[in-house]
C-alpha cells in the first residue's frame, strides 16, 4: 500500500507571512489538494528567543486570506497533535532517552565560552569549525564530576563517521551528504530543555506521518541531519523536495521576514486592495508553472494542473510589477458595486467620504471608480487617481506641470473656460463639442489642446476619457480647476 499524502507546512512564529513564505505554503497546498492529500500547519516555536508575539496568528490568518485551508493545525487539530513543536516536549523526551541509553547520543558539558574558544582556534588555522567530540567517551566519574560542579548540558547525536547520506530530491534529483561534513557530533538537546529544530523536525515528520517534505532549499543542509536521526530510529524518511527560494529583485537576497527593503508581506498587499485570488494565482507562478503561455488561473484550475515535475530549478525573483500586472486584470473582471466596495474603505479612511451614503452619493461613486477600475493595480491607488475630484488644489508631478508649462495653454484654458461656463448642457457630447469648437478659435490641436486640459482639470497626464472625466467632475469643479491652472 502507496502512502496516503500527507505534507506540512512548517513556520517559524518569528514574523509574518511573506511572499516566500506563502509560495512554499501554497506549493504544499497545491500538491496535497492535486493528489486528495492532507495538508498540516504545524509551528516550529523552539527558538523561544526568536518568536514574536502574534506571529502564528499572522501566519494563519494570512494563509486563511489567501483561501489556503488546511486539514490540522494548533487550531483544529487531528489526529497527530500537538501542533506546536513547544508543546511536544513529552514526545521528544523520551525519544532523546532512547537515544541517550543505545549510546547513539550523550551529554556534552562544554560551556559556551569553552565551545566558542575551540572554534575560534578552528576557524584561526583555517578549519571548518565542528565540535571536537570533547564529552564524546566522558566516564561516569568525569560526568558526575562535572555536574558536582554545577554545569549544565546539552545532548550530542553521535554523528556515524564515514557514512553516506542519500535521497533523492524531488525537485534537484539525487544528493548525497558525507557524514562527516555536517561538523560533527550535532546538538539534540539545548541547555533550556528544548530539542534542536533538526531533532524536532525529524520526529514531527516521522510521528503525523508526512509524506513529502517540500520546503525551501534553505533547508538543504539540515536534510543530512534528519536523514541521521530517521536511520538511528529505524524509521523510514519522507521524500524531500527543495525548492529554490525566491529572491529580492532589488537585493538579489532571498525573501526574509527580516528583510525590510520591499513590500513583501501578505499583510502589506492585503492592506492595500490587493485581491487574495490574484495573489494566489501571481504566487503560484513563482517557480512553478503549467504547460503553456496563460497566466490567469483559479484556484481550482491550478490544483487541477499543479504537478511538482514542473517545479523550476532555478530560483524565481519576486517581480512587484508583475503582482500589479495580474491583480489589475482580476481588478478589470469585478463588477463595479464590488470594487466600490473595495474602494470606499480608502474614501472613508482619508475623510473624503462617509461610510452612509445617499444613493446618489453612492451613484457618483461607482461612476468616479467606474472611470479608473481598468487602469487600477489595486484599491489604494483610488485615492491617488481621483485627488481632483476631492481636493481644490492638487499637488502636480514635474511631468504635469511642464505641459502646463507650454506657450500656448493660457489661450487654449482661457478659451476652454469661457465654453464651458456658456454652456447650457453639461453632458459628454456638449463638453466634446467645446474641444472642439477651442480648437478652430485657437488653432492649437492634437496633444497640445488636449493635455493642458486634462493636466488642468484632472491633475494628471493619463486617465479615462477626458469628456467622462469632466462631466463627473461637475461645472462648477472643472472652473475652479481651470481658474487654479490659470492663476
Ligand atoms: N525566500 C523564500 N522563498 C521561498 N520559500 C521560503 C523563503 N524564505 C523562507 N521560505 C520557506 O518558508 C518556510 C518557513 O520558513 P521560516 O518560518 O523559517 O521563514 P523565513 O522567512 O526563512 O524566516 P527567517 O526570516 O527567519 O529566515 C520554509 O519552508 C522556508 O524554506
Ligand atoms: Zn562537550
Amino acid at each position: 500500500m502507496t502512502k496516503k499524502v500527507r505534507v506540512r507546512y512548517a513556520p517559524s512564529p518569528t514574523g509574518h507571512l511573506h511572499i516566500g513564505n506563502a509560495r512554499t505554503a501554497l506549493f504544499n497546498y497545491l500538491f496535497a489538494r492535486n493528489l486528495g492529500g492532507d495538508f498540516i500547519i504545524r509551528i516550529e516555536d523552539t527558538d523561544l528567543k526568536r518568536n514574536i508575539e502574534g506571529g502564528e496568528k499572522s501566519q494563519l490568518e494570512n494563509l486563511a486570506w489567501l483561501n489556503i485551508d488546511w486539514d490540522e493545525s494548533p487550531d483544529n487539530p487531528g489526529n497527530y497533535g500537538p501542533y506546536r513543536q513547544s508543546e511536544r516536549k513529552d514526545i521528544y523526551l523520551p525519544l532523546i532517552d532512547q537515544l541517550l541509553a543505545s549510546n547513539l547520543a550523550y551529554k556534552c558539558y562544554c560551556t559556551e565560552e569553552e565551545l566558542d574558544e575551540a572554534r575560534e582556534k578552528q576557524q584561526a588555522r583555517g578549519e571548518m569549525p565542528r565540535y571536537s567530540g570533547h564529552c564524546a567517551h566522558l566516564t561516569p566519574e568525569q560526568q558526575a564530576a562535572f555536574e558536582a560542579e554545577g554545569r549544565d548540558h546539552v545532548v550530542r547525536f553521535r554523528v556515524p563517521r564515514g557514512e553516506e547520506l542519500s535521497f533523492d530530491d524531488l525537485v534537484k534529483g539525487p544528493i548525497t551528504f558525507e557524514s562527516d561534513s555536517v561538523g560533527g557530533d550535532f546538538v539534540i538537546l539545548k541547555r533550556d530543555g528544548m530539542p534542536t529544530y533538526n531533532f524536532a523536525v525529524a520526529v514531527d515528520d516521522h510521528m503525523m506521518e508526512i509524506s513529502h517534505v517540500l520546503r525551501g532549499d534553505d533547508h538543504i543542509a539540515n536534510t543530512p541531519k534528519q536523514l541521521m536521526i530517521y536511520n538511528a530510529f529505524g524509521w523510514e524518511a519522507p521524500i524531500f523536495g527543495h525548492m529554490t527560494l525566491i529572491i529580492n529583485t532589488e537585493t538579489g537576497k532571498k525573501l526574509s521576514k527580516r528583510d525590510e527593503t520591499i513590500l513583501q508581506f501578505i499583510e502589506q498587499y492585503r492592506e492595500l486592495g490587493y485581491l487574495p485570488e490574484a495573489m494566489f494565482n501571481f504566487i503560484a507562478l513563482l517557480g512553478w508553472s503549467p504547460v503553456g503561455e496563460d497566466e490567469i488561473f483559479s484556484k481550482d484550475e491550478l490544483i487541477k494542473l499543479f504537478d511538482a515535475n514542473r517545479l523550476s530549478k532555478s530560483p524565481a525573483s519576486f517581480d512587484p510589477k508583475k503582482l500589479e500586472w495580474v491583480n489589475n486584470q482580476y481588478i478589470k473582471s469585478l463588477d463595479i458595486a464590488t470594487f466600490t466596495d473595495m474602494c470606499v474603505p480608502f474614501f472613508v479612511e482619508k475623510g473624503l467620504l462617509s461610510a452612509e451614503m445617499t444613493e446618489e452619493k453612492r451613484a457618483w461613486t461607482e461612476t468616479l471608480v467606474g472611470l479608473y477600475q481598468p487602469q487600477m493595480s489595486y484599491a489604494a491607488e483610488i485615492i491617488e487617481l481621483t485627488d481632483m475630484f476631492f481636493n481644490e488644489h492638487p499637488t502636480l508631478d514635474d511631468a504635469a506641470k511642464e505641459v502646463l508649462a507650454g506657450e500656448t495653454v493660457p489661450t487654449v484654458l482661457e478659451a476652454f473656460k469661457a465654453q464651458i461656463e456658456s454652456l447650457e448642457t453639461f453632458d459628454v457630447p456638449s463638453i466634446k463639442a467645446v474641444i472642439k469648437a477651442v480648437q478652430k478659435e485657437t488653432g492649437v490641436k492634437g496633444k497640445n489642446l488636449f493635455m493642458p486640459i486634462r493636466v488642468a482639470v484632472s491633475g494628471q497626464m493619463h486617465g479615462p476619457e477626458l469628456g467622462d472625466t469632466i462631466l463627473l467632475l461637475g461645472k462648477e469643479k472643472t472652473i475652479a480647476h481651470l481658474n487654479e491652472a490659470l492663476a
